[in-house]
């Protein structure tokens, strides 16, 4: 595949040699400010490669004449700190003579540090991605999951991206940090449907935690942990809290109620390892989505705009 064969690990061995620590020195500093750096940064890089590849598209400010990206409605919720990190980084790097590294490697990059910072693996990743040329948020439509989805819908999405169920499901442990609005949850703990008040596949003491804390009419810029459990710490856990109902999306706990889907979740539940080993598999798969070379990209000189 001629779009994958470029991508390698030393892409900058000449034109920036230590683009690796100096990125890893800013997502440090950035996340000893504000933890939120951590899931932000890793949300912002699966909507990028969701959307036009791993190209940086989703950082690309709207201009009036043309709606961004961003600004879609799956988009909006993306925190501001993993747009900032890659801001920064590409700054600390222009100012030590790294001119011509691209945005989309360095979204790549930061977000494989904010893992090893959640204390998840540290894995080697690809480089060599050129920035997008292109971003609109009609691109968006239909090509990123929504929190109801079953598993026949996330496996037809994660499928389009060449990925298989088990890199969707090692995907889907991200949610072992970070946050979600109460608007996502509401229709589990609410007025479910017609036979059930809340969501039978929701534990029951979880289901009361998940009321408490978005009661009606909650203001709609609270948010809550996505893993009850260990919020900050990037661990099979997410795996642990499908076994008890405690699946914060329907797309989390429907990865344990499938039979498709069980299996897996309980392997990881039970090894840690097999987990980290898969989850590194499936980000590298991730990051070789629809990568763009110089023919159809470039190296943007501010990651939010085009050159
Ligand atoms: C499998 C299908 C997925 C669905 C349906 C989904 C859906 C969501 C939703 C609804 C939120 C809450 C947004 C908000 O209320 O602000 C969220 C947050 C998050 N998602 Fe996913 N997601 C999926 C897969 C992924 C993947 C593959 C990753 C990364 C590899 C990821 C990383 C995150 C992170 C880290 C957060 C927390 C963001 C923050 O705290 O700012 N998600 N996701
Ligand atoms: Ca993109
Ligand atoms: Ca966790």
């Amino acid at each position: 595949d001629t779009t994958t064969a470029q991508l390698r690990n030393d892409f900058y061995k000449s034109s920036c040699p230590n683009v690796e620590q100096i990125v890893t020195k800013v997502v440090k500093d950035k996340v000893k400010q504000t933890f939120v750096t951590i899931p932000a940064t890793l949300r912002l890089f699966f909507h990028d490669c969701f959307v036009n590849g791993c190209d940086a598209s989703v950082l690309i400010q709207s201009t009036p004449n043309n709606k961004a990206e961003k600004d879609h409605p799956d988009n909006v919720s993306l925190a501001g700190d993993g747009f900032d990190v890659v801001v920064k980084a590409k700054k600390a790097l222009v100012a030590k003579g790294c001119s011509k590294v691209s945005c989309a490697d360095i979204l790549t990059l930061a977000t494989r540090d904010v893992v090893v910072e959640a204390g998840g693996p540290k894995y080697t990743v690809e480089l060599g991605r050129f920035d997008g040329l292109v971003s609109t948020a009609a691109s968006v439509n239909g090509n990123l999951p929504g929190p109801n989805d079953n598993v026949n819908k996330l496996n037809a999405l994660f499928a389009k991206n060449k990925l298989t169920q088990e890199d969707m499901i090692a995907l889907s442990a991200a949610h072992t940090v970070g946050f979600a609005h109460c608007s996502k949850v509401a229709n589990r703990i609410r007025n479910f449907n017609s036979t059930h008040f809340v969501d039978p596949t929701l534990n029951k003491d979880y289901a009361k935690q998940l009321q408490a804390a978005c009661p009606k009419n909650v203001d709609p810029r609270i948010a809550i942990n996505i893993d009850p459990e260990t919020p900050r710490k990037f661990d099979n856990i997410y795996f642990k809290n499908l076994q008890q109902g405690k699946g914060t999306f329907t797309s989390d706990q429907v990865l344990f109620t499938d039979g498709r889907s069980r299996p897996t979740v309980n392997a990881w539940a039970k090894d840690n390892a097999a987990f980290n080993t898969a989850f590194v598999k499936a980000m590298t798969k991730l990051g070789r989505v629809g990568v763009k070379t110089s023919r159809n990209g470039n190296i943007r000189r501010d990651c939010g705009a085009f050159n």
